[in-house]
């Protein structure tokens, strides 16, 4: 029996409150095909706006947040309690299976401290229960928040990006869409169609790519790296916006 192809969908906090009418469209075809489709949800403005409601100061590193234990609490209520439903529920409405997924579900993500003294309670994806979350897609749309957990049983916040590239590479997916509120990679206000490491290189001290971009581009070049075929920025799952790959050299050449 051939495996499913699987499909990893990050949708970022900006994304996830307006999603457009082909976003359903495609998922819709995509789940009739039989194909196995996740979708890691960021939740990043939502999260900021709450910390301020709760007096808490908002602090990124790099497009990291800065993540105290306050912060960690506010985090988890907000991705689980709020942005997680709020997709779920949109997806319902819109004829999907869908179920909401996090890392406490059956040991779903491991993970460990990206570096406790810079950034606190933040980490990275090091172990995805696989086997049980390829079950599940099987017959649902699975939604999943970027939360690790370690060995000890500490809770910590991932970058959405960073944790759907770890995760769309453990998964062995054939594709990673990081779906974001711009079309694509902008270089002076256009879209970069095709990016290699190198162009993203030039584009970083041009300083063209900033704030939340940069964790994005950096987890694209690892899912790459790792194995996922087809890896894509764009603001439409129609639309292949800007295409990562690995290098233009050997196609030159
Ligand atoms: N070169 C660039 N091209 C496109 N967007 C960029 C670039 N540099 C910085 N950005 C910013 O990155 C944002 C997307 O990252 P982010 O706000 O973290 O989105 P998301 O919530 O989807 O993860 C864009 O809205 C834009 O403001
Ligand atoms: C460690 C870290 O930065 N975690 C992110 C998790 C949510 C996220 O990445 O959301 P967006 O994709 O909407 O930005 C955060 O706390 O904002």
């Amino acid at each position: 029996m051939t495996m499913a192809e699987t499909i990893v969908i990050k949708v970022g906090g900006h994304a996830s409150d307006q999603l457009p009418q082909q976003f359903y469209q495609q998922l819709t075809r995509w789940q009739a095909e039989g194909k196995h489709i996740l979708v890691i949800h960021g939740g990043g403005p939502q999260i900021s706006r709450w910390s301020d409601q709760m007096g808490l100061t908002v602090h990124k590193h790099h497009g990291i947040r800065v993540t105290d234990a306050k912060t960690l609490a506010v985090t988890q209520a907000v991705l689980l309690g709020v942005v997680q439903p709020a997709i779920c529920q949109q997806f319902s409405q819109h004829h999907l299976h869908v179920v909401g997924l996090n890392t406490s579900d059956n040991q779903l993500l491991g993970g460990e401290y990206l570096d406790q003294k810079e950034y606190g309670e933040v980490g990275q994806i090091t172990s995805v229960n696989e086997t049980w979350l390829q079950e599940v897609l099987h017959d649902e749309i699975g939604v999943l928040a970027p939360l690790a957990q370690t060995i000890d049983g500490h809770l910590l916040n991932v970058n959405a990006d960073t944790a759907a590239a770890a995760i769309a590479a453990k998964l062995g997916a054939n594709k990673l869409v990081l779906l974001t509120d711009v079309p694509g990679v902008l270089n002076a206000g256009k879209v970069v169609p095709l990016l290699d490491q190198e162009g993203a290189d030039q584009l970083f001290e041009q300083k063209q790519i900033k704030a939340g971009m940069m964790p994005k581009i950096k987890a694209a070049f690892n899912a790459l790296h790792d194995g996922v075929h087809q890896v894509l920025i764009t603001n439409d799952l129609t639309s292949s916006g800007t295409i990562l790959h690995r290098s233009t050299k050997r196609v030159a050449g």
